[in-house]
């Protein structure tokens, strides 16, 4: 059963708390842009979320050039964004902290 996407005020809450994460124009999946301090380090990033994601059964839509990562969320089930969005996010945050 595919999750509900987020309503407008629960969104704007999960946006407010997540920072640099963007909202795109059709409202429909958020985004970020990592920059670590080199290609091992992003890459190490992108393992580690590789495991949370496929333990969550929930995968980004990922970019890597040396130390950039470029990430977007959306929950393709359910054509937008819920929480299963957030809560990567909120993983992906930690782990470049
Ligand atoms: C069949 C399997 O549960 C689905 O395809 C999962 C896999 N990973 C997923 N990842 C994302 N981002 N959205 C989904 O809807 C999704 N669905």
């Amino acid at each position: 059963m595919a999750k509900p996407t987020l309503s407008q005020d629960e969104l704007n809450a999960a946006l407010s708390e997540l920072g640099d994460w963007t909202l795109a124009d059709d409202g429909k999946s958020i985004s970020k842009k990592f920059k670590f301090s080199n290609f091992v380090n992003a890459f190490g990033f992108m393992t580690k979320m590789a495991i949370v994601a496929e333990k969550m059964n929930h995968h980004p839509e990922w970019f890597n050039v040396y130390n950039r990562v470029e990430v977007t969320l959306t929950t393709h089930d359910s054509g937008g964004i819920t929480e299963l969005d957030v809560k990567l996010a909120t993983r992906m945050n930690k782990a470049a902290d």
